[in-house]
């Protein structure tokens, strides 16, 4: 199986897209100290009796943790720290279930949802390492997380041999790291799932999840994201950004050619965007958006799939601001982290009339382009308010650049908007 870069650039000839071959390399995980072992793991062992799903989940007003009452009144760094650590631990076990999926995906493994889109075994099972590797590293704190999925489908008798499978690959994902070393038992899958059904909100503390960001990318082969964020009283706090086929080094002007593949974003707030290969020992560096302040320089990220974001309403704004350079298709969230370590200067994201965007798609990837210096808004130039719930409450789009090239980008972006509306007017 190869791994492939999967972005499209798109020239007068029209899209073409980079296939490169590449070897699949499982990252390893990130040298973090083995978790305290909390009274409740055996809930999800083999070791232990039957339970109610409910029973897992911890009674948040009896927890003896000590909450944060702002964002701001204390040293950021020093208090999310742990958590950070944490984060990275899951996404890193999470990407490595999600290769091994990708790497030998079947049109079998694909599930519908009510809304029909695909859901993969990988899906379920990226949830349910996160929601488990963080109830596990963080086990005296209180635990809140808003997921994308649920496991209403997978608690169906039409279900049983996916989440038979869903529970092989977590229990062979975890096996993988020393400091776990009990079974889960597919109750315990189920309810670790369940843990993403929180609501979020502006107060206390929320893990935000997308366990695989971009699934058609995924399911195509190309790129996706685990992304990861912490709200602390409705603000981001912390993000972490697995893009697993995103290559290592800039892909501002390859489309071939790409090297090593794994990346690992992550922020803390306050603390800065910082990138690090998924590969066993690596190092974090610290990370920048570009700093070019002229558009003819700048190039663009937007959505691969049309469907998610409008080409010609882009195209137009790229035209207006005077950008040359044709738009970098890439799935997912990887165009955040590529935006962060420079590799382009702006990411355009305008969805089609009445898409509602939700708070695990964006949490992650403000932050680390937020923390390397950019600006991330919506089509009227204000910030994103992640403290409303599971939905972004938001005007029109998603934009972001750098502190320079943000106020033309506005401009051009509500001119272009403008113009959209009076010609569908005249329809
Ligand atoms: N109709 C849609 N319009 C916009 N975004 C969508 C739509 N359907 C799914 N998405 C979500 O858009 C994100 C991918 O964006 P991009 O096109 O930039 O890769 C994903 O979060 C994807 O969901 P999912 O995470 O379930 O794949
Ligand atoms: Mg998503």
């Amino acid at each position: 199986m190869a791994a492939r870069l999967g972005l499209t650039t798109v020239s007068s000839l029209g899209p073409r897209k980079a296939l490169l071959s590449l070897p699949v390399r499982l990252p390893s995980l990130l040298s973090i100290p083995a978790p305290r072992y909390p009274s409740h793991r055996h809930f999800y062992t083999s070791l232990s009796p039957p339970i109610s799903p409910l029973q897992l989940v911890r009674d948040l007003s009896q927890s003896q943790v000590t909450m944060s009452t702002s964002g701001s009144d204390h040293s950021p760094i020093s208090t999310y720290e742990k958590e950070l650590a944490a984060a990275k631990k899951a996404a890193c076990l999470a990407a490595r279930l999600c290769q091994s999926v990708q790497a030998e995906i079947l049109q079998s493994d694909v599930q519908s949802k009510a809304d029909k889109s695909p859901v993969t075994v990988a899906d379920y099972g990226s949830q349910a390492i996160v929601s488990f590797v963080l109830d596990m590293e963080l086990s005296s704190g209180p635990f809140s997380m808003v997921a994308e999925e649920d496991s209403a489908d997978l608690r169906k008798d039409s279900s049983k041999e996916i989440l038979s499978r869903i529970t092989d690959l977590v229990n062979d994902t975890l096996s993988t790291d020393p400091s776990f070393c009990n079974v889960i038992l597919s109750e315990g899958i189920l309810s670790a799932i369940d843990k993403g059904t929180s609501e979020g909100g502006s107060s206390g503390r929320h893990w935000v999840l997308d366990p695989i960001d971009g699934t058609k990318g995924f399911l195509r082969g190309d790129q996706y994201a685990i992304a990861l964020a912490l709200l602390d009283e409705g603000k981001v706090v912390l993000g972490v950004l697995a893009c697993p086929n995103l290559p290592v080094a800039s892909i501002q002007h390859t489309t071939q050619n790409v090297g090593e593949s794994g990346c690992l974003f992550s922020a803390i707030v306050g603390n800065g965007a910082w990138m690090q290969s998924l590969d066993e020992g690596s190092s974090p560096t610290k990370v920048q958006v570009t700093s070019t302040a002229d558009p003819v320089d700048a190039s663009f990220f937007e959505s691969f799939e049309a469907a998610h974001s409008l080409h010609d309403l882009t195209s137009n704004i790229a035209k207006k601001l005077g950008v040359k350079a044709p738009p970098v298709r890439i799935d997912s969230q990887a165009k955040y982290g590529a935006l962060a370590r420079g590799d382009g200067a702006i990411y355009l994201r305008f969805p089609h009339k009445g898409y509602r965007e939700k708070i695990w798609d964006h949490a992650a990837g403000y932050i680390v382009v937020t923390e390397a210096g950019g600006v991330v808004t919506d089509a009227a130039g204000n910030d994103l308010d992640f403290s409303k719930g599971r939905y972004l409450d938001l005007d029109t789009g998603i934009m972001a650049t750098n502190k320079k090239l943000m106020p033309s980008l506005l401009v051009a972006v509500q001119e272009s908007i403008k113009e959209q509306q009076q010609s569908a007017s005249l329809l």
